[in-house]
């Protein structure tokens, strides 16, 4: 494991990064519906996540976790699924400003491993920015920051609080992800810390975080419940009722 400023001479370019969106998860907790295709405030889930990484406008008004519409920070978009939600997900995301790539897991349910390796190994980019389709407020300027700490690297991902590695919202160089997501199936292993642990990576530390963005970056929506709160953060971010600081819900 390496960690601190990128290697000498080292650099990531847009072009090179893919965005992937996971998708594939079966939502237990949401109940009967798919969260990926779960309208907040009016936009699906996964679409608002799309829309953070191509850097498509928002109605939302900019915060200081939150880009306003810009640049894209991908420049392509990998979706990851099962073939039974790809026609809502497509429905979801259509009229979005990048290519979009399709890695419909063959085999469902092998878990998260499954659904990065083969977003991976759809992926044109050389490195892929992973993150899951419930965390809708991720912020595209912090994903940008790892793609940056990846380059001359197999991996950048974030630990939260100084414990949780966030898996799902991390940059993977494809092709030694794929591999390695590969062999930890093998041994019938589905964490996802498996194929990391064999990886070249950098951690971005709790206090690199919260410099660069604010943990909001990393809020999923499970239930119905977080989805309520996340549609009132939102609510308030719209009318300008919250309380201004960099919790706000952008
Ligand atoms: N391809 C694939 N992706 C998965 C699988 N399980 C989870 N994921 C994805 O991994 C991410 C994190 O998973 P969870 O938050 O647990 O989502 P989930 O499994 O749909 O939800 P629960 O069933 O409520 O746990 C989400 O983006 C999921 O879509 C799987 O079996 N295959």
């Amino acid at each position: 494991m390496t960690t601190g400023a990128s290697p000498a001479g080292a650099s990531l370019t847009e072009a090179t990064l893919t965005g992937a969106v996971l998708a594939g998860g079966r939502s237990t907790r949401f109940g009967d519906r798919d969260k990926a295709v779960a309208p907040l405030a009016g936009v699906p889930m996964v679409r608002r996540v799309a829309d953070r990484l191509v850097g498509a406008d928002d109605p939302i008004p900019p915060g200081a976790d939150r880009a306003a519409g810009g640049d894209p920070v991908v420049d392509e978009l990998v979706i990851n699924c099962r073939p039974d939600q790809r026609a809502a997900i497509a429905d979801a995301l259509s009229g979005l400003p990048v290519p979009l790539r399709w890695a419909v897991d063959e085999e469902p349910d092998l878990g998260p491993v499954a659904g990065i390796r083969n977003a991976c190994r759809a992926a044109a980019g050389e490195y892929v920015a992973v993150v899951a389709c419930d965390m809708p407020f991720v912020d595209p300027g912090f994903l940008a920051g790892l793609a940056a700490d990846a380059a001359g690297r197999e991996a950048a991902i974030p630990r939260l609080d100084d414990r949780w590695l966030q898996t799902t919202q991390a940059v993977y160089r494809a092709e030694p992800m794929a591999a390695a997501c590969d062999r930890a199936l093998a041994r019938g292993d589905r964490k996802v810390l498996a194929p990391i642990e064999e990886l070249d990576r950098t951690v971005v530390d709790d206090a690199e975080i919260r410099e660069r963005t604010t943990e909001r970056t990393f809020t999923n929506v499970n239930t119905d419940a977080e989805l309520a709160e996340a549609e009132t953060a939102i609510g308030e971010a719209l009318s300008g009722s919250g309380s201004g600081s960099d919790d706000d819900a952008q």
